[in-house]
């Protein structure tokens, strides 16, 4: 799993408050912005009936990944958070820097 969440830029490992997940944030001019993000993240989670967590506040949208089934990150988390980069790069989002 570390070698794999190496070949994705800035997603996290957590386990705060959730099952071994990964996780990335982006800022957005607004909420309008980080909810239209959430809302292309949700079309993806119904395309791949694979859903994430999603926090959206005041131009900040955090996404988190992690397969209930298997307790635990998969290869379908890994997949999805691909995705959820190249969705973000198209609308614009910029990461958030890690702290
Ligand atoms: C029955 C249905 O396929 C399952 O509940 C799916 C739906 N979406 C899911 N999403 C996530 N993140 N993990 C799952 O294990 C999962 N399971």
């Amino acid at each position: 799993m570390e070698a794999s969440l190496r070949n994705l830029s800035g997603w996290r490992a957590t386990t705060a408050d959730t099952a071994p997940a990964i996780e990335k944030g982006w800022r957005l001019p607004g909420l309008r912005q980080a909810m239209a993000l959430a809302q292309a993240v949700a079309a993806l989670a119904e395309s791949l009936n694979h859903h994430p967590d999603l926090f959206v506040g005041h131009g900040r949208c955090r996404v988190r990944w992690t397969t209930h089934d298997a307790g635990g990150v998969t290869a379908l988390d890994l997949d999805a958070a691909r995705q959820t980069d190249a969705l973000a790069a198209r609308l614009g989002a910029a990461p958030e820097t890690t702290a």
